[in-house]
């Protein structure tokens, strides 16, 4: 579904060059339920911007669904965003419309497309929890309440790709909760590919897969060891960290290219050389056995 190779993202503001995405690979296949991390500047919000279209990458592939996005015309972008990507933010409310229904919410980017269809809004608020409520104006909703409507109308234009910011970021916990789980149900009743974007590494847990994004590369990737495993057993093992319910792998590109941690580098005393040995089995890199004349 996305194949990102190479990516780079620089953004340019008078002389100042801030390189957001410096050549990042990433793939996700049609249908997974994905998470990435990150701290905060490392390029996360970048890298979900493009694969939304809402910004252009300045160079490297990206190709999202058969779409190419570096090359992609403005009219077909139109027509990608309307077509392929669902958008679930942070704080949703901004982007709704306080004096309408919830059903009339989710009703207009339909009618914005020429494409209304009521049953299919009347069941993505039943998806979400809200069919006894989908009569009531916005303002007279819960915050979390305005996000599960949020999510009904990310799925409105029948997207192939749901792509989600800090989509818990300001509920809480139980709704929280509730909102995995409805992406779990989207997930695997309409075989939506899901990439959700957060800080917070307990949503991350209940995914299939974490990749961790590091000054614009991806560094480490976490694949659940048991893909049966339910959110209850998820939950109970989550003081472990993430490392008990995944498995933590270093990404390395098609070129050898990997991250090593700045601990690890600090620990062991590498600062711009290391050295590197190989013993048929194992690869080890260590501080620079001194050259002559070499500190
Ligand atoms: N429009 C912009 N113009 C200039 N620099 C930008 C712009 N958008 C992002 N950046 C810079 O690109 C880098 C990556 O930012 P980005 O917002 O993608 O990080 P993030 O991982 O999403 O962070 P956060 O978790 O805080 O949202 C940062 O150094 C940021 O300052």
């Amino acid at each position: 579904m996305i194949h990102c190779e190479g990516l780079v993202k620089i953004f340019k503001s008078d002389d100042i060059e801030v390189v957001a995405l410096q050549g990042l690979n990433l793939t996700v296949e049609q249908g997974e339920m994905m998470a990435i991390i990150g701290n905060s500047g490392s390029g996360k919000s970048t890298l979900l911007n493009i694969l939304g279209g809402l910004d252009r990458p300045s160079a490297g592939q990206v190709n999202v669904g058969g779409w190419d996005l570096l090359k992609i015309s403005d009219d077909q972008l139109v027509e990608y965003k309307r077509n392929t990507v669902g958008f679930v933010w942070q704080n949703n409310a901004r982007n709704l419309l306080p004096y309408l229904t919830a059903l009339e919410n989710v009703e207009m980017p339909m009618l914005l497309t020429g494409k209304l269809d009521r049953a299919y809004a009347k069941q993505l608020l039943e998806w979400v929890g809200l069919k006894d409520r989908m009569h009531n104006k916005l303002h007279q909703l819960s915050g979390g309440e305005q996000q599960r409507v949020a999510i009904a109308i990310s799925l409105s234009n029948r997207p192939k790709m749901l792509l989600a910011d800090e989509p818990t970021g300001s509920v809480d916990t139980s709704t929280s909760d509730q909102i995995m789980k409805i992406f779990r149900e989207v997930n695997r009743e309409l075989g939506i590919t899901i990439v959700i974007v957060t800080h917070d590494l307990t949503l991350a847990s209940k995914v299939d897969r974490v990749v961790a994004i590091r000054d614009g590369l991806t560094s480490t990737e976490f694949v659940k060891r048991n893909p049966n495993l339910d959110l209850a057993t998820v939950e109970g093992a989550l003081n472990g960290g993430l490392q008990e319910i995944h498995e933590a792998f270093v990404v390395v590109d098609r070129v050898g290219r990997l991250q090593v941690p700045k601990e690890y580098l600090e620990a062991v005393g590498i600062d711009g050389r290391a050295s590197m040995e190989f013993d048929g089995e194992r690869i080890v890199i260590m501080a620079p056995k001194s050259l002559e004349g070499d500190k």
